[in-house]
């Protein structure tokens, strides 16, 4: 079969390539299109052949687009425009205006693509870009499936719950289908015997995959947001709230800590060194956040997002890590309030914490050993990228299932 064309779009730094390449797909990424300057700069480092058109996407024509004869789109639009802390300008938010001329270049190609697969934030699944993209493409013919998925679901021990999206141009459903259902996990051997075996039954096509939408006790949602918050279980033995948080959030981080299917966060670690110092949290810093911080320890099996105000900004934008593993992080915090500056700052001291480093976050984010950033990028400019990128073995395992 000859390789697949694929158009990539908001490539960023290529993240959907990565993924395209981990799901052993026959391919060639026909064009890459960014306007990041620095982005561009990663994305050549690491695909050098791959042409890469540093413009707008709302600058290429349609003639350019029938051109590039692409049999697949991946996408992962802007998403601030969707985001739950953000203004939620949707359609009105100028920065999905190259989203929604994607949206009136499709019907109007010379030939349609056979796949295409979308990434962006939680929260499009409720706005109005998602319903003009499903009118689009019901226009258009195409058979496509929404999810909300987090790495935890594949065992990694970080939170990013994002939508996805995957479209197919064939009269098929995917055998997955759930009308109207946003898949929380992927779907798997057994939906497809159990596909089978209904249709078999000669049930109604449109019953047939119902049971693959919520499956009862699967960890697929982000175990750090919605339903999945609320643990049911008791709080483990000696437990008390510190560091402004609720019981229920110590209740949920002890029981992500227990879930043996999650891997721990030291497979994903560098080995400490001399040059980790510059990834140590200021004393100041320290003393003012320190009550705001996620702390991780390396056998912790969870982290929170890392997203691209990382390393910048305090809370909500990634976990930290206590890299003196002994020191009991309650004892740390217990009356540490009524402490004078100084020995607050001895005893946040004793945790000795650091930000994860970027090749780190890469790892969590599932990019491979080879992939790097250019000797020019500084530690602050490889967070912002990868907090912008995507969890590379999210995709390619929805490239599979795409595909498959
Ligand atoms: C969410 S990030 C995508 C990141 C990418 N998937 C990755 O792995 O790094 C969105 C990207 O879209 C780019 N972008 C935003 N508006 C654009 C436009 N109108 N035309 C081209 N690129 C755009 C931004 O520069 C940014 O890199």
């Amino acid at each position: 079969m000859a390789a697949l064309r694929v158009l990539e779009l908001y490539s960023g730094i290529g993240g959907m390539h990565q993924a395209l390449r981990e799901s052993c797909t026959s391919a060639e990424v026909v064009a890459a299109v960014d306007v990041n300057t620095l982005a561009n700069e990663v994305y050549k480092h690491n695909f050098p052949s791959t042409p890469l058109w540093a413009k707008t996407i709302e600058g290429i024509t349609l003639k350019e687009f029938d051109r590039l004869s692409f049999d697949m789109i991946l996408m992962s639009p802007p998403c601030q425009p969707f985001t739950r802390i953000g203004l939620q300008g949707d359609v009105s938010d100028p920065r999905t205006k190259s989203f929604l001329y994607i949206l009136d270049v499709l019907p109007r190609l010379q030939k349609l693509p056979k796949y295409i697969l979308l990434e962006n934030v939680k929260g499009f699944e409720s706005s109005s870009a998602r319903n003009e993209l499903l009118r689009t493409l019901e226009t258009c013919g195409f058979k496509y499936q929404e999810f909300l998925l987090s790495p935890t679901c594949l065992g990694i021990p970080n939170s990013r719950l994002r939508y996805f999206l995957i479209a197919k141009l064939q009269q098929e459903p995917f055998f997955f289908h759930a009308p109207g259902q946003i898949l929380t996990r992927f779907p798997d051997l057994e939906d497809r015997i159990q596909c089978l075996e209904e249709l078999c039954k000669d049930k109604a096509v449109d019953k047939v995959c119902e049971s693959s939408s919520l499956p009862s006790g699967e960890k697929s949602l982000d175990p750090n947001v919605g339903p999945h918050c609320s643990s049911k279980k008791s709080l483990p033995k000696g437990a008390f709230l510190f560091k402004l948080e609720t019981a229920e959030e110590i209740a949920r981080k002890h029981n992500q800590n227990n879930d043996s299917s999650i891997q721990m966060l030291k497979d994903f670690l560098e080995e400490e060194n001399e040059e980790m110092s510059r990834y140590f949290l200021a004393p100041k810093f320290l003393v003012r956040y320190a009550f705001l911080l996620d702390i991780v320890k390396p056998t912790c099996r969870r982290s929170t997002c890392f997203t691209k105000g990382y390393g910048h900004y305090v809370e909500g934008t990634g976990s930290v890590l206590q890299t003196a593993v002994d020191v009991q992080l309650e004892s740390v915090f217990k009356h540490i309030e009524n402490l004078p500056e100084e020995e607050k700052l001895l005893k946040l001291s004793t945790l000795k914490l650091r930000y994860f480093t970027p090749r780190e976050i890469a790892n969590l984010h599932g990019f491979p050993p080879e992939f790097g950033f250019p000797d020019k990028v500084t530690v602050k400019q490889c967070y912002r990228l990868l907090g912008n990128s995507l969890n590379v073995h999210v995709v390619a395992k929805l490239i599979s299932v795409l595909l498959g």
